[in-house]
């Protein structure tokens, strides 16, 4: 049980290219309810109180942060970020281990809905588990596994199976440990809680909304754009 405040950041990998999205700018600065993707997740990282600052992985070749007002109440510290997301996400970690932070909230660019609920609720769990704590969404479809072609396989149960989604949390010591030890190559080190698990620790899977989606594809941005809508007009009564 933690019983004083301690120093938390938040860590945004936004270095990506977007290969899937294909878009004419890259996806984190598509414009959504009148801002980009990025500064909707930067945004949403505000709303925790706890979080006093972000470190930003930004790909050595952005061109277009440096034309962003950013209007936010805490400091956003930009490093550069590498190849893959874990790179992205150990750059930011090794700086806030230089900074003093003791835990670390890492949230995708790619992911402007996040609500403050589901953001405080995840630093809340991960305080007081050993291991840390993710956001995540129990599957709700019956899942099948195919064959190369598409032709079911067999179908497999949905009990338990979740989609991992973030913010993820951890104390930043194990998963800077984590991370350098398994190397950022490596091909399952999809997400924190994977370094975590490989590491031979055990996450806890924290429940988040269904509106939390990953800007990944064509047609993602609208489904973003209509969800960030619907959450301002809720907010205004
Ligand atoms: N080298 C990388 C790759 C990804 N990311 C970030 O990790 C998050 C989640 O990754 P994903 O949605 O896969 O983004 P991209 O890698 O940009 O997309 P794609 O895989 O389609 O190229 C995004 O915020 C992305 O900017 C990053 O910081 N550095
Ligand atoms: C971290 C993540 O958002 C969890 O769903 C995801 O793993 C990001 O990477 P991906 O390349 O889009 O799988």
């Amino acid at each position: 049980m933690i019983d004083h405040i301690p120093s938390i950041a938040a860590i945004v990998p936004a270095a990506g290219s977007g290969q899937r999205m294909a878009s004419k700018i890259p996806k984190q600065y598509l414009q959504l309810a009148g801002k980009t993707v990025l500064e909707h997740s930067l945004h949403a990282l505000t709303q925790d109180s706890r979080i006093s600052k972000i470190y930003l992985a930004l790909s050595a070749e952005d061109t277009f942060f440096s034309a962003l007002q950013l209007q936010l109440p805490i400091p956003v510290i930009p490093v550069v970020g590498g190849a893959s997301r874990a790179a992205s996400v150990l750059a930011g970690v090794e700086q806030a281990r230089l900074d003093g932070v003791a835990y670390v909230v890492v949230h995708d660019a790619a992911r402007p809905c996040l609500q403050a609920d589901e953001l405080s609720k995840v630093i809340d769990v991960a305080l007081t588990h050993p291991q840390g704590a993710l956001l995540a969404l129990p599957v709700a479809d019956t899942m099948k596994r195919s064959d190369a072609q598409n032709a079911v396989r067999h179908s497999v149960k949905r009990e338990h199976l979740w989609h991992a989604l973030t913010p993820q949390v951890f104390a930043l010591q194990p998963l800077l440990n984590a991370l350098v030890s398994l190397g950022v190559d490596h091909p399952e080190l999809t997400d924190e809680a994977s370094a975590i698990e490989l590491s031979g620790g055990k996450p806890q899977l924290v429940a988040g909304r269904r509106t939390n989606i990953k800007v990944t594809q064509p047609g993602d941005e609208q489904l973003a754009d209509m969800y960030l809508k619907f959450f301002a007009t809720e907010r205004q009564g």
